[in-house]
């Protein structure tokens, strides 16, 4: 068994469906879990997530060898100043959220030194447009990545027991270097949620919408799917990543006038020519459909295909 007592703060997709991973494999004794709201610490107690609610942070993490923070992460800033305060002496400390500078700077003005170098932080590559702990499952992260950005003040040992952690949820461990984080998650991550949102604005802000909506096809549901998750997580990350997501945002709507010139000079051979192109990189990236949404980069090593 790796820990004794994991203590979550914030028990919902994310929190939850670690804790039920670990549990599963054996590898946590005792869950014991926080959040802001009552409703959703009992609900993560019904569901099994937590083995018991507790009403404080310090509570929570009473006795804790592993403290897991999955809020949003604005939110963070108030659970990490509340950590400092109350932090056992020898519990690691781990989050999900899916910005890190941020966060990170966040340990940094909160945690004392070595509070700090117990600290490492990571970013499970997995999740849904669904939250909350009735979301929750023990196999999200099976066959997933999930990026740690350690930093410097980190001890190896403690990088590595957090590594073998995640390992026990089935996942793929890599490490980046935070700021790289940022930059690499706003492209594949931010940026889509972005569009997505505002995809569905735009169709919504029609005056005929009604009708545009009845007729919406697949297509519209698979690029807009992500637009169903939770507002306050993604306007953290938005505010959080802001500079990163406005040069995605530019880079994108760059791209959109590219083709919209193309359209209005009604260029078929270069419209037919840049479709051509992206699909082959989307058929490259995702060659057969993946059951369960797992990245299929990270599946093809682990088959050897
Ligand atoms: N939903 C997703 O697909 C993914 C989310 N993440 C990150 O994981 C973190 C958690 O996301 P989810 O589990 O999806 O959200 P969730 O909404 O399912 O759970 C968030 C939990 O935090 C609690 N909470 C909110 N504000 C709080 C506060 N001020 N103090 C204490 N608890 C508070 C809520 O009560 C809830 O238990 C976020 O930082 C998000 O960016 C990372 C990867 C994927
Ligand atoms: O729902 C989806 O497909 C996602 O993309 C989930 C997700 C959301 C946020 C993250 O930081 C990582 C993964």
């Amino acid at each position: 068994m790796m820990f004794r007592r994991l203590a979550l703060i914030g028990t919902g997709l994310i929190g939850g469906s670690l804790a039920l991973a670990l549990r599963e494999r054996g590898e946590v004794g005792e869950v014991v879990g926080y959040s802001r709201r009552l409703d959703t610490r009992l609900a993560a107690e019904r569901l099994g997530l937590i083995d018991r609610p507790a009403d404080s942070i310090a509570e929570a993490v009473a006795g804790a060898d592993l403290v897991f923070v999955a809020t949003p992460v604005k939110a963070m800033d108030a659970v990490l100043g509340e950590l400092a305060a109350c932090l056992p002496g020898d519990a690691l400390v781990t989050d999900g959220g899916s910005v890190k500078g941020a966060v990170v700077e966040r340990a940094r003005a909160h945690l004392s030194a070595g509070q700090l170098a117990r600290f490492v932080p990571g970013h499970p590559i997995a999740g849904r447009e669904r939250s909350g702990p009735e979301a929750a499952t023990a196999d999200l992260y099976r066959g997933h990545r999930v990026i740690l950005t350690p930093i410097e003040e980190n001890r190896a040992e403690d990088v590595a027991r957090i590594e073998a952690m995640w390992q026990a949820t089935g996942a793929r461990i890599e490490r980046l270097e935070v700021a790289h984080h940022d930059h690499v998650l706003a492209a594949t991550s931010h940026l889509p949620h972005a569009a997505a949102y505002a995809m569905v604005s735009a169709l919504a802000r029609l005056a005929e919408r009604y009708e545009v909506f009845r007729y919406a096809a697949g297509g519209f549901r698979d690029f807009t799917r992500i637009a169903s998750s939770d507002p306050v997580m993604w306007r953290d990350i938005c505010l959080d990543n802001r500079d990163e997501i406005l040069v995605m945002l530019d880079h994108y709507r760059a791209e959109l006038d590219c083709l919209r010139d193309m359209l209005e000079s009604a260029d078929g051979e270069k419209i037919e020519h840049y479709f051509h192109e992206a699909k082959a990189v989307r058929d490259a990236l995702y060659p057969v459909a993946q059951a369960n949404g797992a990245n299929p980069v990270s599946e093809a090593d682990e088959t050897g295909r």
